[in-house]
């Protein structure tokens, strides 16, 4: 069943294409992923699905109400973890949590229940009378997400939510989102770390420039570049395009790009095996090559792969 629907949405900024006319649904319950290098559309993306912003062209549906004429209805079943931190510095924990559900028209006696169950999931209960001044980032970021909880969303967007902070506090954040898993929220996920990507997401679309480049189950994405990827670069441009010839004709090779003096091969069978070949290849032949590296198979490699460029510069 789909919950959020995108229909042929576009969004112009500044007479920037910033988001390219694209389509794709969102199951209920399931975890997406939104992976992408900055500047990909992902925040853009999220503002429009919760409302925020409207589409230039296209609609968008959440639940079975449409953005541009149910604002309110889609933000009272979804809360938003923004990827800027956004607290009151000056009050602690409590005070955050209390003003954030006064806006939400929560009764007293549902917000206390609610703080407490909340501090208790981002693990924060022994530190929620002091200053958010005085909490380290990610500590800010977990009760970032408390606070777009507190009004018991049945969706939740998280926009980069492990961005700049400790590895114990990432940990954490990933607790608590396989505990939102298995409450049965829908979870919408920004990244640009492909590892979280692979390791909490049901699906995930690849967005490049606006654009949706693949869109799939995330162990089917990783099958693009079955055992891995070899990139070679060779001593010039002229050697890169007979070695292109050469091993395109290679039967453990089931895709061929070339760019500059670099070329990008995907093998079907293990990769040390495949180098092998591939060196016998260009040696047959007396093409020269600099470089050689391999690379697993990951979403970083299906990003490369798609798009010629890396996910992290
Ligand atoms: N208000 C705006 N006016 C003009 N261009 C904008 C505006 N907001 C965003 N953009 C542009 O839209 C594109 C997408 O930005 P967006 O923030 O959605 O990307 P992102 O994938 O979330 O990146 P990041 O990981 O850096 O947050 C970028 O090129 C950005 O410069």
């Amino acid at each position: 069943m789909s919950y959020i629907e995108l229909t042929d949405v576009a969004k112009t900024m500044k007479d920037k294409n910033v988001i390219q006319e694209l389509s794709f649904r969102i199951r209920e319950g399931e975890t997406f992923g939104l992976l992408g290098p900055n500047g990909a559309g992902k925040t853009t993306l999220l503002s429009m699905m919760s409302a925020n912003q409207l589409p230039t062209s296209g609609r968008i549906t959440v639940g079975q109400y449409d953005t541009a004429m149910d604002q309110k209805k889609i933000k009272s079943i979804v809360g938003i973890v923004p990827q800027d931190i956004s607290l009151y510095s000056s009050l602690n924990a409590y005070d955050n949590l209390r003003f954030f559900a006064s806006l939400y028209g929560m009764k007293k006696r549902d917000i206390q229940k609610r703080m407490e169950w909340l501090l208790d999931l981002v693990q924060l209960t022994d530190r929620a009378h002091e200053p958010i001044s005085q909490y380290s980032g990610g500590m800010k970021r977990r009760i970032n997400i408390a606070v777009a909880l507190m009004h018991d969303p049945h969706i939740v967007y998280m926009d980069e939510p492990t961005v700049g902070i400790d590895p114990q506090s990432r940990n954490k954040i990933y607790e608590l989102i396989e505990e939102l898993k298995a409450l049965g929220k829908t979870i919408i996920y920004t990244t640009h770390y492909m590892e979280e990507a692979t390791n909490l997401c049901d699906r995930v679309a690849i967005l490049d420039q606006g654009e949706v480049v693949a869109l799939n189950e995330t162990m089917e994405l990783l099958k693009i570049v079955q055992s891995g990827i070899v990139e070679l670069t060779m001593t010039s441009e002229n050697a890169s395009e007979m070695a292109f010839k050469t091993l395109k004709q290679l039967m453990c090779i089931t895709s061929c790009q070339v760019n500059g003096k670099k070329l990008t091969l995907v093998v079907s069978i293990k990769v040390q095996d495949a180098i092998s070949k591939i060196m016998a290849a260009l040696n047959q032949q007396s093409l020269p090559m600099e470089d050689v590296k391999i690379m697993q198979p990951n979403l970083e490699t299906v990003f490369l792969y798609l798009t010629g460029k890396t996910l992290r510069d």
